[in-house]
């Protein structure tokens, strides 16, 4: 069957724990091989690619000979520290075979959120993809901490398609796309040939991972495809077994399951805005000001503004909450939380004679701020 094809496009391409450690047995040289091949054969075809690896903390495990996953993260970051070293290593001798230099970056959420330190990893990105090297990026799970790991790499590969701006992001895993329930518990499962990524009804398909290696199952795919398509790219879910399936994928044969994108791309900085996983804090709505924002009309201004939580400086990225809870937008605060449970629920021109200065009349200006719903 035809599908797009993705030549001269720029491809985010994630492979799970169970597909590069043959469910948890040890780094799959034989699949590191097949896909370095493919790699450098969308490479002949102007594709630029960029690999999202999991796998560390499988072979890490592996290599210590633990035959069960620990609970304490302590633990697994030293898995991971020990793996990490085991995959990068067979990603050199694969992709060497084939004349491609590769590249390993460690990426952590906090990485991420600071847009020093993302505009800093997207241009390292950038100048490798310019000199045709393969950047393969992981999690750097030794120094996260359990709040502020990505945890899994679904999430990771959506957040680097949009951080490099990808048109496509494949996540290749070990099973041939999705169904509308998870195929190992329901024989009868229906295959999901083309959807739109962020369609409400994939979320109640999706089920939790299918081996012990995994981490977060079919739901975390569906919600790294509704993230890569605000920056515009298309998600596809294949396995990783299927032989060629990313020159296939590249000659625009349909294999696995392609969700695509919305029309419509978010800017760049609201992209990053939106890409954060944990927030400084929030601002609490009325609910006038919280559907002025739904409808997009205008900024927000402290008179709509009831309460705040956390302790979040000018310049950081707050949530903005309805009186129900729900996150209707967020961007980047002119004033700190001291300053806001000050001036809240007042007038913009009340702002200078109870703060003693106005720093702008706004507490997040509309090309500041993403809205979400
Ligand atoms: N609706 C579904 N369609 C396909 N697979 C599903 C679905 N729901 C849950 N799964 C499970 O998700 C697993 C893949 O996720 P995971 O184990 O986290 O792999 P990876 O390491 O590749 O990220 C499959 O093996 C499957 O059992
Ligand atoms: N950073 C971790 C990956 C976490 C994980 O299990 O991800 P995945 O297998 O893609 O669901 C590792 O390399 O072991």
């Amino acid at each position: 069957m035809e599908g797009k094809s993705l030549a001269n496009q720029r491809v985010v391409v994630k492979v799970g724990s169970s597909l590069v450690t043959k469910g948890g047995k040890g780094v799959d040289m034989e699949s590191i091989r097949a896909w370095a091949a493919q790699i450098a054969e969308l490479a002949n075809q102007g594709c630029e690619v960029v690999l999202v690896s999991s796998g560390a903390i499988a072979e890490g495990m592996k290599r210590l000979k633990w035959a069960k996953r620990p609970r304490e993260i302590h633990e697994l970051q030293a898995a991971a520290a020990v793996g990490q070293m085991g995959l990068v290593h067979a990603y050199e001798i694969g992709f060497a075979e084939h004349g491609l230099v590769c590249a390993q970056v460690l990426l952590t959420h906090a990485d991420l959120a600071d847009r020093e330190r993302y505009l800093n990893a997207r241009s390292t990105l950038y100048s490798l993809l310019g000199h045709k090297v393969v950047p393969i990026i992981n999690e750097n799970d030794t120094v996260v901490t359990d709040e502020i790991r990505f945890g899994d790499n679904d999430t990771l590969g959506a957040l680097v398609t949009n951080l490099v701006e990808a048109d496509t992001l494949i996540i290749l895993t070990d099973q041939v796309g999705l169904y509308d329930s998870d195929p190992r518990k329901n024989p009868q499962a229906q295959f999901i040939v083309e959807e739109t990524a962020g369609n409400p009804i994939l979320e109640k398909m999706a089920g939790g991972a299918g081996s012990s290696v995994g981490t977060g199952g079919m739901i975390t795919k569906i919600l790294a495809a509704k993230r890569a398509a605000r920056s515009g790219a298309a998600t596809v879910i294949a396995s990783g077994h299927e032989p060629d399936v990313l020159v296939r994928l590249m000659k625009g044969e349909s294999v696995g399951t392609y969700l695509k994108a919305p029309l419509g791309r978010l800017a760049a900085r609201k992209q990053w805005m939106a890409d954060h996983l944990k927030l400084k804090g929030s601002l609490s709505l009325d609910a006038g000001a919280a559907e002025a924002l739904r409808k997009k009309k205008g900024s927000l201004l402290p008179i709509g503004v009831t309460a705040c939580q956390g302790n979040f400086q000018r310049g950081d990225v707050v949530a903005c909450l309805s009186p129900e809870g729900e996150e209707v937008a967020r961007g980047l605060v002119n004033y700190a939380a001291a300053e806001v449970k000050k001036i809240a629920k007042q007038p913009t021109s009340a702002i200078e004679s109870i703060l003693g200065y106005l720093d702008e009349p706004e507490l997040i200006h509309r090309d500041n701020m993403v809205v979400l719903v």
